[in-house]
């Protein structure tokens, strides 16, 4: 039912649910608690999240909440189709400042688990992609912190640049990653 894999950061997951195929579409269990957990997966979500990015080439991210309201997140994409980034933000780790960049495709049944500790953002490939995530702890504006996406240090080949890319106006704001405080240790 369920295929866990590793990426370049071993802390990311790829995770891929078994697609019942018929005549008439598919069937996938998006989320099984008893699946996840038998898989090693133990987070517990709180909220769950949908975006509609109506063009492609919209950038959302890079973005995570500090203590006490950091989000560990299970990303797919149900519609269209995203470049998404994770990047490590963890101080004591061995791929602090690294990341990975995959793609989600509405037409698999991939997603990412992104543990807290590591910022997120995607780009999106197609029109009208809709992207659904779950979050391991609610919503919390005074401690939601962004990264600015396109910050040459990070080295991140994202497939548009400043003049292109759909932002919003806080997006166009963030923090160097130089400039972060040492938000995870
Ligand atoms: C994230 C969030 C937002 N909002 C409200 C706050 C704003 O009035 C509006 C849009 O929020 P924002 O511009 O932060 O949405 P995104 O740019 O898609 O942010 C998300 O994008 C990146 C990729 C992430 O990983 C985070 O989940 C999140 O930061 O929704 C809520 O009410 N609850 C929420 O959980």
């Amino acid at each position: 039912m369920i295929e866990v894999k590793g990426t370049a950061l071993p802390d990311v997951k790829i995770i891929r649910m078994k697609k019942f195929a018929d005549l008439r579409g598919h069937f996938v269990e998006t989320y099984n608690r008893q699946a996840f957990a038998a898989a090693g997966i133990e987070e517990e979500f709180v909220q769950d999240n949908l975006s509609l990015s109506i063009k492609a080439g919209t950038v959302r991210g890079l973005h995570f909440q500090i203590a006490p309201y950091a989000q560990a997140k299970l990303i797919r994409v149900v519609r269209g189709c995203i470049l998404d980034v994770a990047l490590d933000l963890r101080r004591s780790s061995s791929t602090y400042g690294q990341h990975v960049l995959i793609e989600l495709s509405g037409d698999d049944s991939h997603q990412i688990l992104i543990p807290i500790g590591f910022a997120h953002g995607f780009c999106t490939l197609e029109p009208n992609t809709e992207v659904h995530y779950k979050v391991t702890a609610p919503y919390s504006a005074d401690h939601d912190r962004g990264l600015a996406w396109d910050d040459p240090a990070l080295g991140i080949a994202w497939p548009v640049n400043a003049q292109q890319a759909v932002l919003s106006d806080k997006d166009t704001k963030n923090p160097l990653f130089s400039e972060l405080p040492p938000y995870f240790s």
